[in-house]
């Protein structure tokens, strides 16, 4: 696989979400790093979105629910390039009827280089870093090269 360098925006865009038990987590996140959040586009699951949203005021862009397909829509976007953030507090005592959806969202996340973090402190080191405001290059597949290598 070949890849190139994109530049993201200062303005990120940020897909958050959390499976139930991990909700108030995500919802206090959310609350305390309120300020650094409303400078970005913000996508979350169906009921992640409600619960933050209501708790916090943010304007966010609601998917739908995850067990519905809301994980698979959050990948989607990111092999669209629209989502460059992903915040998932996933919870690791329960299993989920969704679970192949899950997977499947933190491999696509994997391929295009997507920081992922999956608990509150790893979200804290995410949003500290002086990268989160700014400009920055990251490498992805290029996906034109390995069509044109597998079509030629
Ligand atoms: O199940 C989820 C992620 O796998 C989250 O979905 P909800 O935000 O709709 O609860």
């Amino acid at each position: 696989m070949e890849y190139k360098n994109i530049t993201l925006p200062a303005n990120k865009s940020i897909a958050l979400i959390a499976h139930d038990n991990k909700k108030p987590d995500i919802v206090k996140w959310c609350q305390d790093h309120k300020e650094d959040l409303s400078g970005h586009t913000l996508y979350a699951t169906g009921t992640t979105g409600s619960v933050i949203s209501n708790a916090t005021g943010l304007t966010i862009q609601r998917l739908i629910s995850g067990p519905l397909g809301g994980d698979q829509q959050v990948g989607s976007l990111i092999t669209e390039g629209k989502v460059d953030f992903l915040i998932f507090f996933w919870d690791p005592f329960e299993p989920m009827p969704h679970d192949p959806d899950v997977k499947a969202l933190l491999r696509i996340a994997a391929v295009w280089n997507i920081p992922v973090a999956c608990n509150p402190i790893s979200a804290d080191f995410m949003i500290a870093s002086p990268l989160f405001a700014t400009e920055f290059q990251r490498s992805v597949p290029d996906y034109e090269s390995y069509i044109t290598k597998r079509t030629h």
